[in-house]
């Protein structure tokens, strides 16, 4: 079964919209755990502009499922992600700039670096997850200097849900596959497009939060969770069908 990693970003970004307290995103992950989520998963920015330090030591302490912890492949990020100690870390790009997530690690121009943050991470008992466009040379690379998954980065798709970005996907995900790395994919996935990359073959996880917190919105977490992990499952079927 494929799991559904919850991202909790967007709970932040609204508490912090008015500097309080409310919502809560840790109480917000403990609902997502509560209504089915696999893991939760929270972005620890430079700039701290939705989820903050505490937010996480409260995330480590409280939850029973797995943290997957993005960050940064910075020397600030290491530091803090060896001393909490989540199930595992996602390493993404990061420009102050940028409104979102915007492309995928360039895990071959920064090999050497990431490679020694990688082996610090999985020596202090984290498995690491590296962020990548699903292209065959930052994958083979991710594999090369040690990472345990790739994540392909499904922004492309979800902007462009045609064949081309679809393929891309679907390439990717064999080399990785092939280069025995555990497989997730997140990134703008919706109810609408999630189910063909519910589909891709090996794929283990997926990341989900900012449409999700928005449907949160209307109909509640744990009803946008339970339509989320349907469309999921409707997407694995169909394509296991079709292969
Ligand atoms: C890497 C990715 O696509 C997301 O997990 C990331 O958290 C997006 O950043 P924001 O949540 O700040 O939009
Ligand atoms: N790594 C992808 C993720 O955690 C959630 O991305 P999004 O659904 O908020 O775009």
């Amino acid at each position: 079964m494929i799991r559904l990693g919850v991202n909790i970003d967007h709970v932040a970004t609204l508490r912090n919209a008015r500097g309080g307290s409310h919502p809560d995103p840790v109480a917000a992950a403990l609902l997502a755990q509560k209504s089915g989520a696999d893991g939760i998963t929270a972005h620890l920015r430079e700039d701290r502009r939705h989820i903050r330090d505490e937010d996480m030591n409260r995330l480590r302490r409280e939850l029973s499922v797995p943290l997957n912890f993005e960050m940064a492949a910075t020397e600030e990020m290491v530091a803090l992600a060896c001393a909490l100690g989540p199930h595992a870390c996602c390493l993404v790009p990061e420009k102050r700039e940028e409104v979102t997530t915007e492309g995928g690690l360039d895990v071959l121009g920064q090999a050497g670096d990431l490679a020694l943050k990688i082996e610090r991470l999985k020596a202090a008992g984290i498995r690491v997850s590296l962020f990548v466009d699903p292209e065959a040379t930052q994958i083979e690379t991710a594999a090369r200097i040690g990472a345990d998954v790739v994540e392909l980065h499904t922004g492309a798709y979800a902007h462009h849900p045609g064949d081309v970005e679809f393929g891309r996907l679907c390439d990717g995900a064999a080399v990785a596959v092939s280069c025995g790395l555990e497989l997730h994919a997140g990134h703008g996935l919706t109810y609408d497009n999630v189910g063909p990359v519910a589909g891709l073959a090996g794929l283990k996880e997926l990341n989900i939060g900012h449409f999700l917190i928005g449907e949160a919105v209307f109909s509640g977490l744990p009803a946008a969770i339970a339509r989320m992990r349907q469309a999921i499952a409707a997407g694995a079927l169909f394509r296991a069908g079709a292969r």
